[in-house]
């Protein structure tokens, strides 16, 4: 049985027993010394490159494409302040090149094709797979680090071999994909107030 998984409840009350796995896994997350020192290390990480002139490209599948379009918006956008954008995208969007390269190279190719054409040294990759097996996810990364990018992933409990792949690895304390998913996006957002503040505190009007 999953770690996060209450069969009874969930079958009388599938939303409630959900908003109470997902209470538990975030009461844990924000519990966890070790997965907290691992967000403040990607956000000391992304600020450097940012810092740098260097920029942000973010992969997933499925609600983590979701998630990886969020998260750029919010860097390149803004989070809470004014101030300028800061580089990041996600390679979930354009659906030509996606179309193209999945039809020609394979879906496995999806994202690498992608890093390999716009990564350059010191950029930094955000890798988001609950699973942490994803072919596309891993090929991604290993192109990534072929070509010198930072690489960081975000997974869940039965992901953590994506750590030998990856400089920074997160790990939501689940293994519930849907909630590991909502940990990925709070602790996101977490970051994204670090990369803010401190830009801002440095930068403030650059
Ligand atoms: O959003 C969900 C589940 O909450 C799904 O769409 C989920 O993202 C898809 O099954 C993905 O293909 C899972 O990929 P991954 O996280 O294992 O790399
Ligand atoms: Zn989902």
């Amino acid at each position: 049985m999953s770690q996060d998984s209450n069969d009874s409840r969930d079958s009388k009350d599938p939303i409630g027993a959900h908003l109470g796995r997902s209470l538990a896994a975030l009461e844990r997350a924000a519990r966890d010394a070790g997965l907290l020192a691992a967000a403040r290390a990607i956000a000391a990480a992304m600020i450097a490159a940012l810092r740098a002139g260097n920029k942000l490209m973010i992969v997933g599948n499925g609600g983590s494409a979701a998630d990886a379009q969020h998260i750029a918006a919010e860097i390149i956008g803004r989070y809470k302040q004014d101030r300028p954008g800061y580089a990041a995208l996600a390679l979930t969007t354009d659906t030509s090149a996606l179309t193209a390269i999945a039809n020609d190279y394979g879906f496995e190719q999806v994202f690498a094709r992608q890093v390999e054409g716009l990564g350059r040294r010191g950029d930094v990759l955000l890798a988001l797979s609950t699973s942490g097996r994803s072919p596309n996810i891993l090929a991604a990364l290993r192109k990534a680090r072929e070509i010198g990018l930072v690489t960081i992933g975000f997974t869940g409990l039965k992901g953590e071999t994506l750590g030998a792949l990856c400089d920074h690895l997160l790990v939501a304390p689940t293994d519930d994909t849907p909630v590991v998913q909502q940990i990925h996006l709070a602790v996101a957002h977490g970051i994204c107030d670090e990369i803010e503040r401190t830009m801002m505190r440095e930068a403030p009007r650059k």
